[in-house]
């Protein structure tokens, strides 16, 4: 059985919190060592559960894997058993995260050949992986799906650069696509490319490993092939969503808090959404400081009307990041309405502030309205499940600002993404044990 947080809520927390190493950052990077025989080591890898499993599974295809320390691994992809990746043993694992398609890029570009399982990741709508495959396809991938196992199997006896234009700025498609293309011959476009900073920083170090990739940071990726490259040392940046998710947790628990080395100038529009729900910070060279306060109000449009937050592909805002600013609201003086345009199946856990006192309308699966409480009563603790992990989050930041007991089962998912969170939160004054 899954392990639970038993929370005490209305602590108000104090100090510094240094976010992890990004998350979905890591699953590009970690998969693209797949892409030289040579050493590749990586610093600021985050210590949890999808990527100890996505390093996991690149040991069992082979690759060579010193885990220097929690956060640094050195990996050498000289030995890979392409078997192996025909395996129930590797179907299973694999499918356990969203981040193991990634592998499929680098594996056709280098050897010919990749297979896909149907992926895992969070259960928060349709994920699928068209945009991937038609790359792959038009970089001249065969492609075949085995019904029956639910495998994609991919194969080429060589990938050739072209144009294409994808159908949505798929993060991790536009990764798989990249990874595939700097071996491929000749040159490939992608236009519409998603450009978060977890692709920036893959480009980054593609480049450093001999790629040749321009147009990093723009939606338009210009890629010209290489016969091989070389090894590398690549550090992640601090977790953009990790950073929202602790602005969140201090503007609704009253508290004052330092997040430390939050790679302020990649966070794009992050923070100035969490100052549209009123939340004041501050920048203190890459620090944000978050002062106690007693109450935030959400602004309105500047005709007066009510405020939307919806996501959008980076440089707008990341759907990760909705569940925790619908939560904040809540408490908020004024109303919002959170629309989540990309998933469909995300905002269900809404039911649960509901029980616990907000004043939520569910519109339909993609809207919600919050009618802020502004603090005339507590949120309840309750017992409640985690759906996917930023609900999970969301669901533990509403636990810390409520009144009495909380129980949040089902905390794998936000073991997926927050690397140990109970004991950092416990540094900082919450009341929170893992049961
Ligand atoms: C491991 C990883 O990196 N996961 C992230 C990655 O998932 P992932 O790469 O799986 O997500 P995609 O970018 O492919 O798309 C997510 C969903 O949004 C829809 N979509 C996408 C683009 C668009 O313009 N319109 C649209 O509706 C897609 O159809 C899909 O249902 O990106 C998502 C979108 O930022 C994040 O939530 C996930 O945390
Ligand atoms: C949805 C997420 O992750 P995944 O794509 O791994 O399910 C997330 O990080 O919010």
């Amino acid at each position: 059985m899954s392990s639970a947080f038993e929370v005490r809520g209305g602590n108000r927390l104090k100090g510094e919190i240094t976010p992890q190493g990004a998350k979905n950052e890591a699953l590009q990077i970690i998969s693209a060592v797949l892409l030289t025989p040579e050493k590749v080591v990586i610093s600021n890898i985050p210590d949890i559960v999808d990527v100890n499993l996505l390093i996991e599974l690149l040991g069992d295809t082979g690759v060579k894997v010193n885990r220097i320390s929690r956060d640094v691994c050195e990996f050498q992809a000289d030995n890979i058993d392409l078997k192996y990746l025909q395996s129930p043993e590797f179907k299973k694992k694999s499918g356990r995260l969203r981040g193991s398609v990634m592998i499929a890029g680098p594996l056709l570009a280098r050897f010919g050949e990749a297979y896909i399982p149907k992926p895992g990741g969070d259960k928060i709508g349709r994920r699928r992986l068209d945009t991937h495959i038609i790359g792959f396809e038009k970089l001249g991938a065969k492609f075949v799906y085995d019904a029956d196992d639910n495998f994609f199997r991919l194969e080429t006896t060589g990938l050739k650069g072209t144009y294409m234009l994808l159908d949505e700025p798929s993060v991790t498609g536009t990764a798989n696509i990249i990874m595939a293309a700097v071996l491929a011959t000749g040159t490939t476009t992608i236009y519409n490319a998603a450009c978060e900073p977890y692709t920036q920083q893959l480009c980054k170090m593609l480049n450093s490993m001999g790629a040749r990739i321009s147009g990093v940071g723009s939606n338009l990726l210009t890629i010209e092939g290489v016969t091989s490259l070389k090894g590398c040392q690549h550090s992640m940046l601090p977790d953009m969503i990790e950073i929202g998710s602790f602005i969140g947790l201090a503007a609704m628990t009253q508290s004052e808090i330092t997040i430390k080395n939050a790679g302020v100038e990649h966070l794009g529009i992050i923070p100035e959404k969490f100052s549209q729900l009123g939340i004041q910070m501050e920048f203190r060279g890459n620090d944000i400081y978050i002062p106690s306060q007693d109450s935030y109000e959400i602004q309105t449009f500047l005709d007066g009307s009510i405020l939307t937050i919806s996501d959008h592909p980076w440089p707008g805002f990341t759907p990760d990041l909705l569940s925790i600013v619908l939560v904040v609201a809540t408490q908020a003086k004024g109303s919002v309405m959170i629309h989540q345009k990309m998933f469909e199946s995300r905002l269900f856990f809404v039911d649960k502030l509901i029980d616990m006192g907000a004043q939520i309308v569910l519109c339909d699966p993609h809207r919600a309205v919050v009618i802020g409480l502004a603090r005339q009563h507590q949120l309840r603790g309750i017992t409640m499940s985690s759906p996917d992990i930023r609900a999970g989050v969301s669901l533990l930041i509403a636990a810390l600002s409520a009144e009495g007991k909380s129980t949040i089962q089902n905390i794998d998912q936000i073991d997926r993404g927050y690397q140990y969170i109970d004991d950092r939160l416990r540094k900082l004054g919450a009341d929170i044990k893992r049961v």
